[in-house]
């Protein structure tokens, strides 16, 4: 059923009022001048949903009741840890000063993972509301969330919020901000979004500083995609921005990557629920269903355009770049065709991630996944056990390696000389190569200074390389490192966090590739090598390495029926080794008497625990494991 648009009015007393009286709104006359389309962008944590919520409660779009908290994170997975994992729309009716105006608001996430959300999003707007927790000040994903918008030349506003907090200090973050941003402090607006004190003020604020798009309804149509998602019944729902013209339902429409053309079934606001319309007019957002089957047709960073009308495709995104590569296999082999449904329905969801066939001696037939970092990964992995009751064994998570082949066979089998490796059991032989390459990233740590010391030698210990360090305040140090990815993907944000009390806060980029002295390293149980625990170590650190490996599967491997020998090898020479000594867990030993109820809840508890365990050889492995085994501990 269509609903009426909703109203915000705003009077002279700051008050908030909702009219529903208004269904004959005609978009088609609405004037660019008072559309305002922007981002919420902050580090993790400091509010983005909540002041999202205050918003849409503000503007009537949502009402104010506890069911409603947090209404842009939609995912189960992002109610249960949190987190905003998927950028999500609403459009939002404001008075002002006597007029309507139309406010785009897009949500985005903000762990470093989702960064790349961050970027897409922003792309669709022409400002932001950069988020700052009033008691921690900038964190480092509020400085490389900041650079997204500035380097989009975008109007930014900063917000302080949190100011109920009793520890707030808001004066000393808006002196941060001035320092890192150079934004005058007197740009800051202070809000606490849990209790909406000064909120009305940011829809003010917006309406005032942000500059409406400047787009031609005249001019052909074209719009962007910026974001896509998959319904089961409808097929893609494809979020656009229109940069120019006016699309109808029934419009026949391109997309620019494809070429492939559509009829246009649906189209509308998202307020943040779909809110279907006749017509879309530039310089507005909102969503297209036009029989596209999968994500992939509408792509992140596509245009779309009028069959009639062909034009120019807009600057796109760059591509989403896989920065950890993980196998993962059904849990049992016969599980493989719903596993194989599974992830290409979550794959249809979230195009950044990127799916090869694979297949182990130990684990079968599988796929060997790329994805933005090791969150992203988790996430895909409960989304699949969650939402699809999918069991899955993800194995040791490994970054792109590349090799400078050196062999004229092996260079003429891939047609080329340089080679990426996303699976280190296909890691070519030293006396194949000619030089490795290992991911390097530019890390941004803030923290306290009072842990700076114990940092910089984790720091060093990962083979970071110091590029420079300045004071935020004067309090907290900013640090900048070159890190090689491999040495920060699994644990160092857990690592930093722990030894910081959780103050320090950390954000990477990508900073290309870098020469490296690395090699394969082989994990073998009772002398078999298991493919799936291969890691690739740098030289100087193997026997560390294979050492802590060791170690880590004696702790995470149970005991069994029989000795276990784990050891680490580099090519045919074994560097260190545990054993894990024979047992037999009896788990009815302690139950006596006829209890048979008792006897019968053990045995199924035994039975479960079994399910979470997977045969290698004859050893029976913890799923975990695989991935456990990397975590290790810094000093
Ligand atoms: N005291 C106080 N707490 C707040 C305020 N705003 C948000 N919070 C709390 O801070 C926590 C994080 O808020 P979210 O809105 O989820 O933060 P977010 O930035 O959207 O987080 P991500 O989406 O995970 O990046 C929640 O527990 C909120 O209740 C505020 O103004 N005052």
């Amino acid at each position: 059923m269509k609903r009426a648009p909703i109203y915000c009015t705003h009077n002279t007393n700051n008050m908030f009022s909702t009219q529903t009286d208004k269904e004959n709104f005609d978009m088609s006359k609405f004037p660019v001048e008072r559309i305002r389309n922007f981002s919420i962008i902050a580090h993790i944590d400091h509010g983005k949903s909540t002041l999202a919520d205050r918003l849409l409660e503000m503007t009537g779009a949502i009402s104010k009741t506890e069911k409603n908290r947090q209404v842009l994170d939609k995912l189960q997975v992002e109610r249960e840890r949190g987190i905003t994992v998927k950028a999500q729309t609403a459009s939002l009716f404001y008075q002002y000063q006597g007029e309507t105006y139309l406010l785009n608001l897009i949500d985005t996430p903000g762990h470093v993972d989702f960064s790349y959300e961050v970027s897409r999003s922003i792309s669709a707007c022409q400002g932001v509301l950069l988020i700052v927790d009033a008691n921690q000040g900038i964190q480092a994903q509020t400085v490389a969330n900041f650079y997204l918008a500035f380097e989009a030349q975008l109007t930014i506003i900063p917000v302080i919020n949190k100011i109920d907090l009793k520890n707030a200090d808001p004066e000393r973050v808006e002196n941060q901000i001035e320092k890192v941003f150079d934004i005058p402090k007197e740009e800051c607006i202070r809000i606490s979004a849990k209790l909406g004190t000064n909120v009305e003020q940011v829809l003010l604020e917006v309406v005032k500083r942000l500059p409406p798009p400047s787009f031609n309804r005249a001019a052909p149509f074209r719009a962007l995609v910026f974001d896509s998602n998959f319904d089961h019944y409808r097929g893609v729902v494809a979020n656009v921005a229109l940069f120019g013209g006016c699309l109808s339902k029934g419009d026949r429409i391109v997309s620019a990557y494809l070429g492939k053309s559509y009829e246009v079934n649906e189209l509308g606001l998202l307020r943040p629920d779909e809110h279907p319309t006749e017509k879309l007019f530039a310089g507005q957002v909102g969503y297209v269903i036009a029989g596209m089957k999968e994500v992939k047709e509408a792509q992140i960073g596509d245009t779309l355009y009028h069959q009639k009308h062909p034009v120019e495709a807009l600057p796109g995104f760059k591509p989403a770049k896989a920065m950890v590569f993980a196998g993962m296999y059904p849990m049992d082999q016969s599980d493989y065709s719903i596993l194989r449904s599974a992830v290409e329905k979550l794959t249809l969801n979230d195009s950044s991630v990127t799916v090869q066939r694979d297949s182990s001696m130990a684990l079968g037939a599988g796929w060997r996944l790329g994805f933005l970092g090791l969150l992203h990964m988790e996430v895909f992995n409960q989304r699949l056990e969650q939402e699809y009751n999918a069991s899955v064994i993800v194995t040791a998570p490994t970054v792109p390696y590349k090799a400078i082949l050196s062999s004229p066979r092996l260079i003429k089998e891939h047609g080329r000389e340089e080679i990426t490796i996303v699976n280190p059991a296909q890691f070519p032989d030293r006396t194949l190569v000619r030089e490795y390459l290992e991911p390097m990233v530019t890390g941004t740590i803030i923290t306290p200074d009072e842990y700076v010391g114990k940092i910089m030698s984790v720091c060093l210990n990962r083979r970071a390389v110091q590029k420079n360090m300045i004071y935020i305040d004067d309090r907290r140090v900013m640090m900048k490192y070159l890190f090689p990815l491999n040495e920060i993907v699994v644990d160092f944000y857990d690592h930093l966090k722990s030894m910081s009390s959780g103050y320090a806060s950390f954000d990477y980029e990508d900073a290309g590739y870098q020469a490296a002295d690395v090699v394969k390293m082989d994990i073998l149980l009772n002398g078999k090598p298991v493919e799936e625990l291969t890691t690739i170590v740098h030289k100087d650190r193997a026997y560390s390495a294979g050492k802590a490996m060791c170690e880590r599967l004696q702790d995470a491997i149970p005991r069994q029926m029989f000795e276990i020998a784990v050891q680490a090898a580099i090519g045919n020479k074994v560097i260190a080794r545990e054993t894990i000594k024979a047992y037999k867990k009896n788990v009815l030993a302690k139950c006596y008497g006829g209890d048979i109820t008792r006897k019968m809840k053990l045995l199924k508890k035994q039975a479960e625990g079994k399910k979470k365990m997977r045969y290698i050889g004859t050893v029976q492995v913890p799923k975990d494991a695989f991935i456990n085994v990397l975590k290790r501990k810094d000093k």
